[in-house]
């Protein structure tokens, strides 16, 4: 397989902005968008890795280059083009995302199949036209997939393996991973990113993986960007990060997050030593961890009350309404 023709920019972002659509369909008015002033660009071969805390936007962002999330379209081009409104970006299987929803669903050529039913890893595997057969061969022995796997009996590892199987048999030219990795032993990951590092080198593909998992990444990206409340903190070869950090990979992420969470503690006590709500004015979607009567009691749910609301959980806060109770 020969390198990409057009070696140069293959993801574009523009002074990204998003802000997800409230119960009517349309942003609360007044709304702080989630993703703000996000710009990054990347080139054949480049393998990144997105990394931010839990609820810093990076499955939105991925989302969004994914095409699932319509933005205006000079703000994302992938491969020249609007991942949202050109279709034949994901059909072609020139962008692929491989996301958390594959639990449940193989998403392949931009259609979901729900995976519950009685059927063997060769036929999900071969029941795919148009695939080189030498890929195919060279995925099954990566991925180490037994064809006679039934998937509805299938371990979640096993299951995952055969969906990530089927995202990668054609080959794409950006490939957008939302911790899809979890599930895999050592082994099998292990093997894995060294196949993706080789597309990237030997094709030109270019990856973005978004995880929270460092084990065995040392060596793996070319970049590394980090995103917080959805705007961009840094984004710098690997080689950079090395020079900046002497801790390891890991650990250097663990030190940024732990600045982000002590500035933003200090930031609410301030707050709540000043006589304001604790949690600063929510972002449409913003994720908000604990008590709702606390969150009630800051003066957050002002407005009708959506969901059923029962001890500790995880809320989703639009303006001053909590409208949406996470799972
Ligand atoms: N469909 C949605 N509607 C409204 N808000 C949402 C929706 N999906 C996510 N959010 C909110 O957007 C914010 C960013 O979420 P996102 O899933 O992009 O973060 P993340 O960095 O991928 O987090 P994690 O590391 O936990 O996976 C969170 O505050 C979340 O509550």
């Amino acid at each position: 397989m020969g390198r990409l023709e057009n070696s140069g920019r293959t993801i574009e972002i523009n002074c990204l902005r998003f802000t997800y659509p409230g119960i009517d369909g349309h942003p609360p008015p007044g709304s702080k968008p989630l993703i703000d002033d996000f710009s990054l660009t990347l080139n054949a071969g480049d393998r990144c890795l997105l990394v931010g805390s839990n609820g810093a936007g990076k499955t939105t962002i991925l989302k969004i280059l994914g095409g699932k999330h319509m933005v205006e379209p000079h703000m994302v081009r992938l491969l020249g083009r609007s991942a949202f409104h050109d279709t034949t970006l994901t059909t072609s299987g020139d962008l692929c995302y491989l996301g958390g929803e594959w639990r449940r669903d193989v998403a392949f050529a931009g259609f979901e199949v729900p995976i519950q039913m009685d059927i063997s890893a060769e036929k999900m595997i071969f029941g795919v036209g148009g695939i080189d057969p030498q890929r195919r061969s060279e995925l099954i022995k990566v991925l180490d997939i037994n064809l006679s796997w039934r998937l509805h009996k299938a371990s979640d590892g096993q299951r995952r393996r055969v969906q990530i199987c089927m995202g990668l048999l054609k080959p794409f030219k950006v490939l957008l991973l939302d911790e899809i990795t979890v599930d895999l032993d050592v082994l099998t990951r292990a093997d894995l990113l060294k196949f993706l590092r080789k597309e990237c080198e030997e094709r030109g593909a270019t990856i973005i993986y978004a995880t929270h998992i460092f084990d065995g990444l040392e060596e793996w990206p070319s970049h590394i960007v980090y995103v917080a409340n959805g705007k961009l903190q840094l984004a710098k070869p690997m080689n950079s990060v090395k020079e900046m950090s002497k801790l390891s990979l890991m650990r250097t992420v663990e030190s940024w997050l732990r600045k982000e969470r002590d500035e933003e503690r200090k930031r609410r006590k301030e707050r709540k030593a000043r006589g304001l709500p604790e949690f600063e004015e929510q972002k449409e979607g913003s994720r908000v961890t604990g008590d709702p009567a606390r969150a009630l009691n800051n003066g957050w749910a002002a407005g009708r009350l959506h969901s059923t609301i029962a001890g500790e959980d995880n809320f989703v806060f639009s303006s001053n309404r909590v409208h949406r109770q996470l799972k």
